[in-house]
């Protein structure tokens, strides 16, 4: 969604992966630190569509929300506790607001709208160490879901272009930035255009999908030899 709403960010990721992966071979997990601005996109999704829920700008005490009835994953102070000067007594359900956080106009300026380079060239503090949760219940899967979202975002840009789909009279489709209600942040239905960028480009992707399944073929001898 987001790149068929934004072409600019999408042609500079894809000039980034042209000029340091080139069209022999995909993007790979190395290659993470060696394409700033494909990580700063990956980071500013987290950001401006953060995958919990809590979506309020109301921030009491600040970045946490107190015996809140909805939201992702509530936790529980153990024993009595103090927050930036607010009590908390202990059983509290708490809730990391973490849209307040990602939102917050003081740290990332002009919020609502994705800009990428905020990371890539600004500074903004890293989105990444908030949108996995916090602390000893914080997500366990983050390094996995990190690599997983950067490769699949960074092999997707290398093959596809993404633009708004037209309907059957050629009228653009318009892209409506919405999400579903419920625990998780997903994107409502929409539709886009998905077009490979180029002959190499599809000679990678027929290439991938082979090699997929050889290394399916290779995990089912593993688990019968088990
Ligand atoms: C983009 C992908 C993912 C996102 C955005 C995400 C985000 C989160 C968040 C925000 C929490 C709540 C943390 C908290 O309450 O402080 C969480 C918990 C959890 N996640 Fe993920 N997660 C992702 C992928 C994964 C994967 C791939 C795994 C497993 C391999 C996983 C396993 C878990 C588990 C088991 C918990 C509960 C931890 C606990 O309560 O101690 N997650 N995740």
């Amino acid at each position: 969604m987001a790149m068929a709403l934004h072409p600019q960010v999408q042609a500079k990721a894809q000039a980034e992966i042209d000029k340091v992966v080139g069209n022999e071979r995909l993007p790979r997990i190395e290659d993470r630190e060696s394409l700033p601005h494909v990580l700063a996109v990956m980071k500013e999704m987290f950001r401006w569509q953060p995958s919990v829920r809590l979506r309020t700008r109301v921030r009491f005490p600040p970045a946490l929300t107190s015996d809140a009835d909805y939201g992702l994953v509530p936790h529980a102070a153990s024993k009595d506790d103090e927050y930036q000067g607010y009590f908390i007594p202990a059983k509290t359900t708490l809730i990391a607001n973490v849209w307040a956080i990602m939102h917050d106009e003081s740290v990332y300026h002009d919020a609502d709208k994705f800009i990428p380079e905020r990371f890539s060239e600004e500074g903004a503090p890293d989105c990444l160490d908030y949108a996995f949760g916090f602390g000893r219940r914080g997500c366990p899967g983050v390094l996995v879901a990190q690599a997983h979202a950067f490769v699949s975002m960074a092999t997707t840009l290398a093959t596809f272009n993404i633009t708004k789909a037209r309907d059957a009279r050629g009228k653009i489709i318009e892209v409506k930035a919405e999400n579903t209600p419920g625990t998780v942040n997903a994107p409502a239905p929409f539709k886009v255009s998905l077009q490979p960028r180029s002959e190499a480009a599809v000679d990678l992707i027929h290439r991938s999908v082979e090699h997929s399944k050889t290394l399916s073929e290779r995990l089912e001898v593993f688990s019968l030899d088990e």
